[in-house]
């Protein structure tokens, strides 16, 4: 018997699915109605300012900037797809394997079917327009989700290659889906992701995928998220399997008390819908299942929130009576309580075209509005803290107290003179993150950007605190994946995009700021957003053009690559002239190739990508001064300096900072120290560094400092022995400005020059005296198995792989990927674990008693093994781990260390690169 009928909404049918189905008692379209709109314009005129901010605090409340992270292949572009299309936002559905998605629009994304870059999107849910005719005060009887939400949408990339990717994108989240896939169950990147979104505070809620495949285990994959996962899942939807054992149909909702039936083969709009006495009379043992899965939620959701617990009491305590608004409260105060480890859960086959409605209207009824997110971390002149207490002032009195402390050893004269910090605070205008640089066929370069604070106005003048200029942005965008409408300001807690940018670069802070001085009021020089840092390259590649001509054309692409993508590093082999492009993995590398010759349509061919090894030197070199005089380019130049190499044992830089420091720096794995004895700085009024009689005229310490820097990373580019970059390596260059110095001869390149030849000289040395040896990159290996697995991959790991196992069963942090990570994972270890046969799951209809078995030792026993291999021997890993595990383990690697190799290893590698792989 059918109990409703099988619903087709007129129209398109779209904005029935978020709205009608869960906002119940209202009809949607009411207060979309022109009359409001009418009120609205009427109200604007009475009282402009006033109703302004508020129209934009309710736009903010109806805004979601969200992210979805998962294991590559769980299904986040096919779920994007299915997003954009309920929204109204495509027409058809994209398909990842056709290749004709809207989020993956590279052409090189598109012929792999994976996600590389992180596309921004924005689309209303449900579908209709958040604007003035909208805003106004909430229903409080009503869910979120009965009125249209502006979704700013991250796709972020899965391949472990990227994570730098991913965690630049999980930055500016402000709450995620995880996706699962229902067969793989949680994955190790999940695992991964999971944990660096916990770093950033991300709320998360959870949709299981791929119900639809054989072999898909809801209840397993629920446990899994318990155990591995450590949270609580509030399972809110159950699968519905037709007849327990058929196929996937649709889902029993938890939180409604209703079911929902998709019809077969459809896309996904026509959708069958039940109460709970329908479903005893169509499916009645999902009718049970969905009043266990109720029960469970609501006490689930009573051990961590008192407002349900009341709830509970008021309906008598009948579970079933609870009503689905209250749910939904609870659920979100839960979501959005940091210490809170419960985590929504839900299903759906996306591909399939079912599930994808509801989890939408989860997003907008769970997950936080910008003004609701955890407050963005700061850091400025060496302080770190909240965005929200930079802005109150707090934040700079105590930069100010630190920077007004002077440092023992530290030279003072060099720090610009500060003005009244709350003065700098009233001044800054607008503060955001560039998070992403796409470049356009059709538009040019695109700087994405989340502003934090203010608003990011047309034609404002943009100081780059990472790279110490200004730029002026002279167009804005809102994007809609491909496609883009002119704004004419971004304010804070939204996405868009400014045109025009010629030097931001992906992970800059760009602030705005009053006056009309070419840099803001000190300290707000150094505010940044977020900072993450970047991980060393692994892997590298030469690139070669076809022709000289093409060699500018080329270096071009590069640098636009690089501004794209800040993981990718370009160096110049000095003795050779070649252009080495190094990375994060081979598939980084595969990428930016295609990127580079197929997208940027440089005309270069890249070599074999191999790993980057590093030279190190065993001891320390004499001081060796160089005096450069030649004439380059018809000019005369002339300069000199001292370079001393010594190895690294982990000294920290303030060690180095004397007097006389110039510079003392991390760069790259080493470090540059430089000194000029006696450069008699001589001080303007305003107590700022201005001239010396060493000087050549014109120059000035900056221009300096950075030409002999210059020098020296050229010269550690090249290691005297193996020629693989010096690394763990402190440089120190001395200038004596009498002897070095020479009036209007010296020019940046000479002083360069002098650099570069006098610690090029100085690594040489080493080879006489203490020698050097070469370094790899070793690994930190994360692979889960299943009990069954675990003896071979240690033996495997151990014995022909060279690697030491440091932990069975333990989250140990992933170096390299973010410092403030071992923190969170610390303090997710410190949680009491969770036992998975306590947590509600609905049964698997498809396990056996033996798969039953197994399936349970696997989710309440999944093993977790950490391990320290050398990279080398993890080329290709993969598909040996699959061999030895039936295809159920997977793992995760970053970089640890680069480690010195034994003499006898050093020689197989050698021979090994000399007679290629
Ligand atoms: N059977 C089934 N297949 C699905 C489902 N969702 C996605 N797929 C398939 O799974 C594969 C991976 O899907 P994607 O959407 O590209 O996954 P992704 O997570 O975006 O992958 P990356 O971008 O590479 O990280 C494709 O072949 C999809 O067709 C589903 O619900 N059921």
């Amino acid at each position: 018997m059918v109990a409703a009928p099988l619903l087709r909404l007129p129209g398109s049918g779209m904005r029935c699915m978020g709205s009608r189905f869960y906002r119940s008692p209202i009809n949607p379209l009411k207060s979309f109605s022109g009359l409001n709109s009418i009120q609205a314009q009427r109200q604007s005129i009475q009282c402009f300012s006033t109703s302004l901010s508020r129209w934009q605090d309710e736009v903010l409340d109806r805004t979601r900037n969200i992210g979805i992270i998962a294991h590559i292949d769980a299904g986040k572009t096919t779920t994007t797809e299915r997003m954009l299309f309920y929204s109204g936002f495509t027409r058809r559905l994209g398909d990842v394997d056709e290749g004709s998605t809207v989020t993956d629009f590279l052409p090189a994304e598109r012929a792999r079917g994976i996600t590389i870059q992180s596309a921004a999107i924005t689309f209303h849910w449900p579908p209709g327009n958040v604007d003035g005719a909208q805003t106004g005060a909430r229903d409080q009887s009503l869910p979120r989700s009965a009125a249209s939400h502006t979704i700013n949408l991250i796709d972020t990339p899965g391949h472990a290659d990227f994570t730098f990717e991913v965690m630049r994108s999980l930055r500016i989240l402000d709450g995620a889906v995880c996706i699962l896939d229902g067969v793989a169950g949680v994955e190790a990147q999940t695992e991964k992701v999971w944990h660096q979104a916990s770093t950033y505070k991300i709320p998360r809620v959870i949709y299981v995928n791929k119900l639809d495949r054989d072999g898909a285990a809801f209840g397993r994959t629920v446990r899994e998220v318990s155990s591995r996962l450590s949270v609580y899942p509030a399972v809110c939807h159950i699968p519905w399997f037709e007849g327990v054992t058929g196929p996937f149909v649709g889902i029993a909702d938890a939180i409604n008390l209703q079911a929902l039936r998709w019809k077969e083969g459809d896309d996904g709009r026509t959708v069958k819908m039940m109460n709970l006495e329908q479903l005893d009379a169509e499916e009645p043992s999902l009718g049970q299942e969905l009043r266990k899965a109720r029960i469970a939620l609501v006490e689930l959701l009573s051990e961590q929130d008192e407002t349900i617990v009341e709830n509970f009491f008021e309906c008598d305590e009948d579970h079933m009576a609870v009503s689905s608004m209250d749910i939904i409260d609870s659920l979100r105060r839960c979501v959005l309580d940091p210490t809170s480890r419960i985590v929504p859960l839900f299903a759906g086959a996306s591909f399939r075209n079912m599930g994808v409605q509801p989890l939408l209207d989860a997003v907008v009824n769970l997950l936080p509005s910008p003004a609701e997110a955890s407050d963005p971390e700061v850091s400025i002149g060496g302080v770190k803290g909240g965005l929200r207490r930079l802005l109150s002032g707090d934040l700079i009195v105590e930069q100010s107290e630190k920077a007004s402390v002077p440092a023992k050893s530290k030279k003072k004269k060099n720090t610009a003179p500060q003005t009244n910090p709350k003065d700098a605070i009233d001044k800054l205008q607008s503060c955001a993150l560039a998070f992403k640089v796409v470049n356009d066929a059709k538009r040019g370069v695109l700087v994405y950007v989340r502003v934090y604070s203010g608003s990011l106005d047309r034609n404002s003048l943009l100081f780059n605190t990472n790279l110490h200029l200004s730029e002026r942005a002279p167009r804005l965008l809102k994007m809609y994946a491909n496609d883009a409408v002119e704004v004419d300001s971004i304010p804070a807690g939204h996405i868009g995009v400014v045109v025009g940018l010629k030097q931001a670069r992906t992970g800059d802070t760009l602030v705005s700021y009053a006056g009309n001085k070419p840099t803001p009021p000190e300290p707000l020089t150094s505010l940044q957003l977020r900072p993450i840092e970047v991980p060393p390259p692994v892997f590298f590649t030469s690139v070669e053009p076809h022709s000289l001509s093409e060699e500018k054309r080329m270096q071009e692409s590069l640098a636009l690559l690089l501004r794209e993508d800040p993981s990718l590093h370009v160096s110049v082999d000095e003795e050779s002239g070649q252009t080495l492009l190094s990375g994060m993995g081979e598939l980084h590398l595969e990428i930016a190739r295609d990127r580079l010759i197929n997208d940027l349509k440089a005309k270069a061919s890249m070599g074999r990508i191999e790993i980057g090894y590093r030279e190190s030197g065993l001891g320390e070199s004499s001081p060796v001064t160089k005096i450069f005089d030649k004439e380059v380019a018809g000019r005369r130049g002339k300069a000199g300096c001292t370079a001393l190499v010594q190895p690294l044992n982990g000294e920290d830089i303030s060690d180095a900072a004397e007097e006389d420091t110039l510079l003392a720096e991390n760069i790259e794995g080493n470090q540059i120290i430089i000194r000029a004895h006696g450069l008699q700085m001589e001080r303007a009024s305003r107590g700022e560094e201005e001239s010396s009689p060493f000087l050549p005229p014109g120059m000035d310490t900056v221009t300096l400092r950075t030409a002999l820097q210059n020098g020296a990373l050229a010269a550690l580019a090249r290691g005297p022995q193996f020629t693989f970059p010096m690394h763990n390596t402190r440089v120190t260059l001395t200038i004596n400005p009498p002897e070095h110095l020479f009036g209007g001869d010296t020019t940046t390149s000479a002083l360069a020059a002098a650099a570069r030849q006098a610690t090029s000289a100085a690594l040489r040395e080493l080879l006489t005296g203490p020698g050097t040896v070469m370094m790899e990159p070793v690994m930190n290996v994360i692979i889960s198995v299943d009990e069954a697995s675990l003896g071979s991959v240690v033996h495997d790991i151990s014995s022909s792989r060279g690697g030491h196992i440091v932990s069975l069963d333990e989250h140990v942090p992933i170096p390299g990927t973010d410092a403030s990570s071992t923190e969170s994972i610390a303090a997710e270890n410190d949680l009491p674990p969770i036992n998975p046969n306590r947590v509600y799951a609905p049964p698997d209809p498809f396990a056996t008693q033996s798969v039953a078995a197994e399936i349970s030792a696997i989710s309440s026993n999944p093993r977790t093994i950490t391990a320290k291999v050398p990279l080398k021997e993890m080329v290709g890993y993969l598909k040996h781990l699959r061999s030895l595990t039936a295809g159920r383990g997977t793992f995760v690697m970053s970089v640890d260390r680069f480690e010195n190799m034994s003499a006898q290893r050093q020689k197989a590698v050698l021979a090994e690169l000399r007679g290629g792989f």
